[in-house]
């Protein structure tokens, strides 16, 4: 008679229970859910994420949703609560909507404090970017002195010479590796800029110290699958000493912060002191700008809100560990992208001798000339906006941020609740929804030939250049569908930045040399948010070209 009573009470509710897990878990998201109706390229999707998930893990994103959206058409549902798009109009709704990130961001809270870059909510996101964003505007940056003076350091004094070094007998046949270079180059570019010329990271000349930094930077790449797709599991897993993130990844990070953070802190107190005991560095070389305007704008916020700040507890309270965060996300995300795109755009222009000829004719119309002068030096620097205005210097730096798209893959946003339309479809608030440069820079109608770097698509199709009939409609599809940068109100912030000195460096390079490949093995790119030639390197060897 127990024993009856006890399964009356148990099998009833256990078939609820399986009931409702069935319902929940398999008819609702493939049968009844708003998403239902968006096509799915791998039957468990609706169901599970991981098919996406497994994409991911074998580092098969970019490559494997663009298949999907070949197949499938613009939006498709790679996960019972996630969503792929690749059309201008859904980056639109997306993007310039505002949408919030995704927590995956979270992982790139530096020193557990939230960064521009990592920030989530809108509101907390715009007080952090407007601190600086004014330092990174195209009309700031083509008029700083300060930049203008470390531009002249760093090509003057670190580059060129290492560069005209490289053509000596002993050196020429090997060349030099240019994206070890390249990244350096950046590295000393945006470290100056942050933290002034006398403390920027200086990589360019302390090869052994780059090497190191490069191998912490390297080896965390990769490890952040479960930290970033799997966070509470990944937690749950530490909790119990099963980390799955390796040792040697924490140890790195561990290492670059600490890097950072010592620069950092030493710049505070530069500015601190600034005026009273140390000599004004303002508008020269070791002008820390960017840390200088993110300290005005804490401070300009705490006058203004004082303890109803939103960032009160943050970058108010946190103020230097702020500052070393924002400042660690700035460099980290600098050296890379234009990095890998300079290794690109040198690994094309390499092939071609025409190509570079006509480049450094383009380059030797600027006035005053790039030319290596008597002393070694170009001096000085050419005229930035003047710079910025050659049609085929900036189609090779286009093309080559279109086709290997440095920071490519998928940047996963929040769609807001209670739910919202994306295409043709309602999607529920809390849907993952990305797009990823990787795939829009595919799209055929804009990019015939996508997987070809043809420079030739952007000539005479600058969006501020007046143009007629025909050419006004490809300029606006080329530039529509252009998304190196990524667009909206989460847009880099470095776009401005990374085109100056892009553009720079390669003006001082190839007005006055030729480069050859001599090692080019590995340069196919890996498949990752961030790719870079998979053997990390790029062998070549200048030539310096004779007086024209
Ligand atoms: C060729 C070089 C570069 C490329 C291709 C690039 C690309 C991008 C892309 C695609 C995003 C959006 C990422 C996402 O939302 O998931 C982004 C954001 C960002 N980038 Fe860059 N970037 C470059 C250089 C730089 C530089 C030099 C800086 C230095 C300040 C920088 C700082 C940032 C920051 C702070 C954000 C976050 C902006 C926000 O959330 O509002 N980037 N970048």
């Amino acid at each position: 008679m127990a024993t009856s009573n006890i399964s009356d009470f148990y099998l009833p509710t256990i078939l609820t229970l399986v009931a409702f897990l069935i319902y929940r878990c398999i008819l609702y998201p493939s049968i009844f859910s708003p998403l239902s109706k968006i096509p799915t390229p791998h039957w468990s999707c609706s169901i599970s994420p991981v098919w996406i998930l497994w994409a991911r893990f074998n580092g098969r994103e970019n490559r494997t949703l663009h298949a999907a959206h070949k197949q499938y058409g613009p939006i498709v549902r790679v996960g019972p609560k996630e969503l792929s798009v690749n059309s201008v109009e859904a980056v639109k709704t997306i993007y310039q909507g505002g949408f919030d990130k995704h927590e995956w961001y979270s992982l790139f809270n530096n020193y557990g404090v939230p960064c521009t870059f990592s920030s989530a909510h809108a509101k907390h996101h715009s007080l952090r970017k407007r601190m600086v964003s004014h330092v990174y505007s195209k009309s700031y940056i083509n008029a700083s002195p300060a930049l203008a003076a470390q531009a002249d350091i760093i090509i003057n004094s670190r580059l060129l010479p290492l560069i005209q070094k490289s053509t000596s007998a002993s050196q020429h046949p090997h060349g030099i590796d240019v994206h070890s270079l390249f990244c350096a180059a950046a590295m000393d570019f945006i470290s100056s800029y942050c933290f002034g010329a006398c403390r920027s990271a200086d990589f360019i000349r302390r090869k052994s110290y780059r090497d190191h930094w490069l191998e912490l930077y390297t080896v965390r790449k990769g490890y952040g699958f479960f930290a970033q797709e799997l966070p509470r599991l990944s937690k749950a897993l530490s909790v119990v000493g099963l980390d799955p993130t390796p040792s040697w990844v924490h140890a790195a990070n561990r290492e670059l912060e600490a890097w950072c953070k010592e620069l950092s802190d030493a710049t505070i107190r530069f500015l601190e002191n600034e005026g009273t005991g140390e000599k004004s560095a303002i508008n020269t070389a070791d002008d820390p700008v960017v840390v200088r305007a993110l300290l005005a704008g804490i401070e300009k916020e705490y006058q203004t809100s004082g303890t109803a700040s939103p960032l009160y507890t943050t970058a108010i309270q946190k103020r230097d560990l702020t500052v070393a965060s924002e400042i660690l996300d700035h460099v980290l995300a600098g050296q890379e992208t234009t990095g890998v795109a300079l290794t690109y755009l040198s690994y094309h222009l390499s092939q071609s001798l025409t190509l570079q000829r006509d480049i450094r004719t383009e380059l030797l119309t600027l006035n005053p000339s790039p030319k290596i002068g008597p002393g070694g030096k170009i001096q000085p620097l050419p005229d930035s906006k003047q710079l910025d205005n050659l049609p085929l210097l900036h189609a090779v730096v286009m093309e080559t941020v279109r086709r290997y798209a440095p920071a490519g893959g998928s940047e996963p946003r929040v769609a807001p609740r209670p739910c919202c339309r994306i295409g043709p479809y309602q999607v529920p608030g809390g849907t993952r929804v990305s797009a990823s440069a990787y795939n829009l820079h595919r799209d055929e109608s804009a990019f015939p030939s996508p997987e070809t770097w043809d420079h030739t698509r952007w000539l005479h199709r600058r969006p501020d250049s007046k143009q007629n009939g025909d050419d006004e409609k490809s300029e606006k599809d080329v530039y529509r569908h252009f998304w190196g940068f990524s667009s909206g109100g989460r847009m880099c912030l470095g776009s401005n930045f990374a085109m100056h000195d892009m553009k720079l460096l390669i003006a001082a390079i190839y007005a006055n040399y030729t480069s050859h490949i001599v090692d080019d093995d590995g340069i196919e790119p890996t498949d990752a948010y961030t790719g870079h030639p998979k053997s990390n390197s790029l062998y070549l060897r200048f030539e310096r070209v004779g007086a024209e």
